[in-house]
């Protein structure tokens, strides 16, 4: 099965578009120590409303060889019936990329990745021979720094953004076995941008937190499985509340 179709699966599953991000932050949870009970809590607490789980290496990373030991441990205890987008962002020449690619795709064996498509199509091509598995491509994301590059105009007036879908259009082209989706942040996803994006996987990061406004998907005839993003706030915002219960709440905003 391709990695969309097993996202739709979820999505249909669920009933819901719901990204459940894990960015563990040692400090709001009681130390190091505490971060593996934080983690099985949040994962066993929210799964039942998860399209896909998003944990972000950066979290896991500045904890040391502890935080990737907790990743690892994490990662193959979570249900797997939930697809997990490792939000890595890598990007470097396709020599190292290919070694990337056997970390998370064989070693952790991860449904997705996020990669920087700024080196352009042979850095993302270790990652296309992968059935069943899928990469996003940071299209638009969701800081005001996009403005910088992605949503800048080329002089036969398309936007650099158009330009990244370019490597997903070829991967389609080639009959590549992973699925090509891209990174589009819901406080930067204008009608100018939408119309622009690709029928393919959106991963979705913005709401919650950033204060991104799900109106601004509304009425839009995509049929790909979509995915909108939600970390601090279900994990590290109104603390009286149980992860499940905020889980739920989001779920049913980005019910199908
Ligand atoms: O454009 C992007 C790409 C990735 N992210 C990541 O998503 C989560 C968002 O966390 P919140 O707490 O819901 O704001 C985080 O891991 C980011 O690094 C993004 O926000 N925007």
């Amino acid at each position: 099965m391709r990695y969309a179709e097993k996202l739709q699966q979820r999505i249909s599953e669920v009933g819901s578009r719901l990204c459940v991000g894990i960015d563990p932050r040692p400090e709001l949870s009681g130390g190091v120590d505490e971060v593996p009970e934080f983690l099985r809590r949040v994962v066993g607490e929210t799964a039942a409303y998860a399209a896909a789980f998003k944990p972000n290496m950066a979290y896991f990373e500045a904890m040391g060889l502890r935080g990737i030991e907790m990743l690892q441990e994490m990662l193959q205890e979570m249900p797997k019936e939930v697809p997990v987008i490792l939000d890595a962002k890598r990007s470097d020449i396709g020599e190292t990329q290919k070694y990337y690619a056997k970390s998370y795709f064989e070693n952790w064996n991860v449904d997705a990745v996020t990669l920087n498509p700024f080196l352009g199509y042979d850095s993302i091509e270790p990652f296309l021979d992968w059935e069943g598995k899928g990469i996003y491509l940071l299209a638009v994301t969701s800081n005001a720094g996009s403005a910088d590059f992605q949503r800048q105009k080329l002089a036969d007036g398309r936007f650099v953004f158009e330009l990244v879908q370019e490597l997903g259009k070829r991967a389609i082209s080639e009959s590549r076995a992973t699925d090509v989706g891209y990174v589009v942040g819901l406080t930067n996803a204008s009608e100018e941008v939408l119309e622009r994006i690709a029928d393919s996987p959106l991963l979705i990061p913005g709401l919650g937190a950033q204060g991104g406004d799900l109106a601004s998907l509304e009425g839009k005839k995509r049929t790909a499985p979509d995915v909108v993003n939600v970390s601090r706030g279900i994990t590290y915002k109104d603390m009286d509340k149980s992860f499940a219960e905020k889980a739920k709440a989001w779920s049913e905003q980005l019910a199908v």
